[in-house]
């Protein structure tokens, strides 16, 4: 499983394509070439028969990808019918899409033109992927809601419908459709089966994803030396991108990752581990509720509530500043943190009236979804109002768990992991 794979933004991915393409060892191409070779792999792993399959590319390298995965289809032997758009894309699309045109044609990407051909046992939803710039309009939202079960038969598509990198309009930073409704039942394409190239991206794991993405898969496209900074054999930095690692501990991936120990990963997360739960929620990892300093001593509140992230506590991880009566701490600006929204901050003196309430909110929270608190991460937090505010909260906050304390700003995350994980229930 894929215990502990890293999480990258789509800025970190493009920056990891363009670090590889400019070091001259593999091209855009070639990239893309084992993009669709992997999604149509994965297809013919799950459907060894060759079939009908309907491949769907929108207008740029998404759409290049498809392309490819039409190619491989087709030379496995299956019926492919493509429909595409009448656009000049980028270069490397563009080959691709003239690679394809030599073996077939191109059907306009419209709604009717989806409806008017024979059912197909395998649609490609290669529309658009990491480069959303905005919600889909026109006669792409209607196929996509199509997709999505617009035409009355929502389940017809779902069985059958494989996404590359994402399932088309979903937000791979943020896990929503942007300009859709939050709420699950809006007609937004939901995949059996996506496959994602190189890392899971915040979408795939966050808010809508789990549940539209399907089955996930993490396909290696060989880009594995420009996202670690690695040692060269003599010792130097060889020239990847070291970014700091956010690690994603669920949901279990579909394929064994060969970039990690898997026996290390599996002992590191078997008490942390919960089932990917159809319409599951980012709470269901738990809660955290972390007490910290003041401006001054707000560190140790960070590292704990990245800490907390990074064994997948829940998005309510709330701090309370104690210390200073306005002074907001600021764990949610924490790398982590910021980068995936998950961290709410409940700031205000403990002893005032904002504060209380928010303690009081983020109290109620930790009993609704069961979780852990780290008292005092800051040293400065360990003495007056503070302490005494902590000692009333934090046993109530966490009924059923011991409360990890003391934590030190300096304390390493590792420790205050562990810390968390033997305090609370697995998240
Ligand atoms: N991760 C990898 O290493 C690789 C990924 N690959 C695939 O490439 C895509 C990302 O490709 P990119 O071209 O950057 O993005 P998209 O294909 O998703 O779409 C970009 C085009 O779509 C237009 N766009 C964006 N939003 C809309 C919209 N709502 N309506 C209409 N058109 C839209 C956008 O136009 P702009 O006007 O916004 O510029 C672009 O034309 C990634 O997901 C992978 O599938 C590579 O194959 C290589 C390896
Ligand atoms: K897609």
């Amino acid at each position: 499983m894929l215990h502990g794979a890293e999480i990258l933004t789509t800025e970190e991915m493009r920056a990891i394509e363009s670090a590889a393409m400019a070091s001259g060892q593999v091209t855009g191409l070639e990239l893309m070439e084992r993009a669709g070779r992997a999604v149509a792999g994965q297809i013919r792993l799950r459907w060894p028969k060759p079939g009908r399959a309907t491949v769907l590319c929108g207008p740029g390298n998404n759409g290049g990808d498809g392309y490819v995965v039409a190619r491989y289809l087709h030379q496995a032997g299956w019926r492919v019918r493509l429909l595409g758009l009448d656009n000049t894309p980028g270069p490397d699309a563009a080959r691709m899409k003239a690679e394809w045109l030599a073996l077939g044609p191109i059907l306009p990407l419209t709604r009717d033109a989806l409806r008017a051909g024979p059912d197909a046992d395998v649609y490609v939803d290669a529309i658009f992927g990491t480069g959303l710039t905005r919600p889909p309009q026109g006669e792409i939202a209607a196929i996509l809601a199509y997709l999505g079960g617009s035409g009355g038969d929502w389940a017809c598509f779902r069985e059958r419908l494989v996404a590359v990198d994402c399932p088309s309009g979903l937000c791979l930073d943020s896990g929503a459709f942007p300009g859709r409704p939050r709420k699950p039942g809006s007609h937004d394409p939901r995949a059996r089966l996506t496959v994602a190239f190189d890392s899971p991206k915040p979408g795939h794991l966050l808010e809508r994803g789990p549940e539209c993405c399907g089955e996930l898969v993490i396909a290696d496209i060989g880009l594995a030396a420009w996202r670690v900074r690695n040692r060269n054999a003599d010792g130097t930095l060889s020239r990847g991108i070291r970014y700091p690692a956010v690690e994603a501990i669920w949901p279990d991936f579909a394929i064994p990752d060969s970039r990690r120990n898997p026996a290390r990963a599996r002992s590191e997360a078997s008490s942390l581990r919960k089932e990917q739960a159809g319409g599951g929620h980012k709470f269901s990892h738990g809660h955290a509720l972390i007490v910290a300093g003041g401006r001054p001593a707000a560190g140790g509140g960070r590292l704990s509530a990245r800490a907390a992230l990074r064994i997948g506590r829940g998005a309510g991880d709330a701090c309370a500043a104690i210390r200073r009566p306005a002074g907001p701490c600021r764990p949610a600006r924490c790398a982590d943190a910021s980068r995936r929204g998950r961290c709410r901050r409940a700031a205000g003196h403990a002893g005032r009236p904002a504060g209380q309430r928010a303690l009081h909110r983020s109290r109620l929270r930790g009993r609704a979804r069961g979780g852990a608190a780290a008292r005092d991460p800051g040293r400065r937090a360990r003495h007056g109002s503070g302490c005494r505010c902590a000692d009333r909260l934090v046993p109530r906050s966490r009924p059923d768990g011991a409360v990890a304390q003391g934590l030190r700003a300096d304390a390493p995350c590792g420790r205050v992991r562990a810390r968390l994980s033997r305090s609370g229930r697995a998240p």
